[in-house]
């Protein structure tokens, strides 16, 4: 079966005032449509060059990347991006973060009436209808972030790239965008790819984790199938041993075949408090 999006031997170097720098080194990955991708591996691994590749933001020294058949050159609607801090416009309410969207994208196919149903049905996905009048700053950082997704989910995308969408958020409201980013996926069978640094968002989220090798010159790792049931609970899977074994993969590549470069520089120092965490990797990094 032909993949739904193919990067095929992507290369990438970034020019630097000391010469070239090889980021990425032939990374190969091929996506089925519906398929839900997280990228995992230590900070400065690669991972947002190869989201931004994809998104068609950068160009790879070498390789392709080919959605549907087509290579992808510059950017397009058909690959929205969601980033982690949800870059909405401040002076337009939700409601009108998505309609701009909507009406750029579906121009001359949806009559008014159809935008503003379109709009209230995203947000309604996101659970945000009732905050559709508000403005950004008059919403809380989870709030903002699933008008983000909301925005996204709206353009209809052919792939939806998140990168670390729940990053900057506390642990319960990860939990509860986790949970609603699941129920869309049930309705709407999106195909995914996300940059997580949280190893449990990758388990409970994916199909498939790609694990990437620390840089200069990374590639992927290994690529580890999630063969866990959906509709995924997070409390039943916390004590499901399948979760756990993979969940202790994902560690295990983490932190004994590609121990964070950073971390092994700074090992003679004294810890600080944030050390120990077996769940996040070193984002201070
Ligand atoms: N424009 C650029 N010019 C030079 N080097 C770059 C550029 N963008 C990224 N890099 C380098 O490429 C490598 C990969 O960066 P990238 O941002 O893709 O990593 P990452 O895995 O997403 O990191 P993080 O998890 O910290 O966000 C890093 O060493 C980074 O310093």
């Amino acid at each position: 079966m032909n993949p739904y999006v193919d990067l095929s031997h992507l290369t990438m170097e970034f020019p630097t005032p000391k010469g070239p720098f090889c980021a990425l080194d032939k990374v190969n990955l091929k996506i089925q449509k519906g398929e839900f991708i997280s990228l995992i591996g230590h900070s400065g691994c690669g991972k947002s060059t190869v989201l931004n590749i994809i998104a068609g933001l950068y160009q790879a020294t070498k390789g392709a990347v080919v959605l549907e058949g087509k290579e992808v050159n510059e950017p397009g609607p058909e690959r929205a991006v969601v980033f982690q801090n949800h870059s909405l416009f401040p002076w337009l309410t939700a409601y009108e973060n998505i309609e701009i969207a909507v009406k750029q994208v579906f121009k001359g196919q949806k009559s008014k009436a159809e935008i503003r149903d379109w709009v209230m049905h995203n947000l309604t996905l996101a659970h945000m209808e009732h905050a559709a009048h508000k403005y950004p700053a008059e919403l809380s950082g989870g709030m903002k972030q699933r008008i983000g997704i909301a925005r996204a989910l709206a353009m209809e995308p052919k792939v939806l790239l998140m990168d670390e969408p729940f990053g900057a958020l506390d642990a319960l409201t990860r939990a509860h965008l986790q949970d609603s980013l699941m129920e869309i996926q049930t309705e709407l069978n999106n195909t995914v790819v996300m940059i997580t640094h949280d190893v449990d968002e990758a388990v409970l989220l994916s199909d498939r984790i790609v694990m990437m090798t620390n840089g200069p010159a990374a590639t992927i790792g290994e690529v580890l199938d999630i063969d866990l049931e959906r509709p995924r609970d997070r409390l039943t899977l916390a004590s499901d041993a399948h979760y756990n074994e993979y969940r202790a993969a994902v560690l295990r590549f983490l932190h004994q075949k590609h121990s964070n470069p950073a971390q092994k520089k700074s090992d003679s120092k004294p810890k600080d408090k944030s050390e120990g965490s077996d769940n996040a990797l070193g984002q201070a990094a």
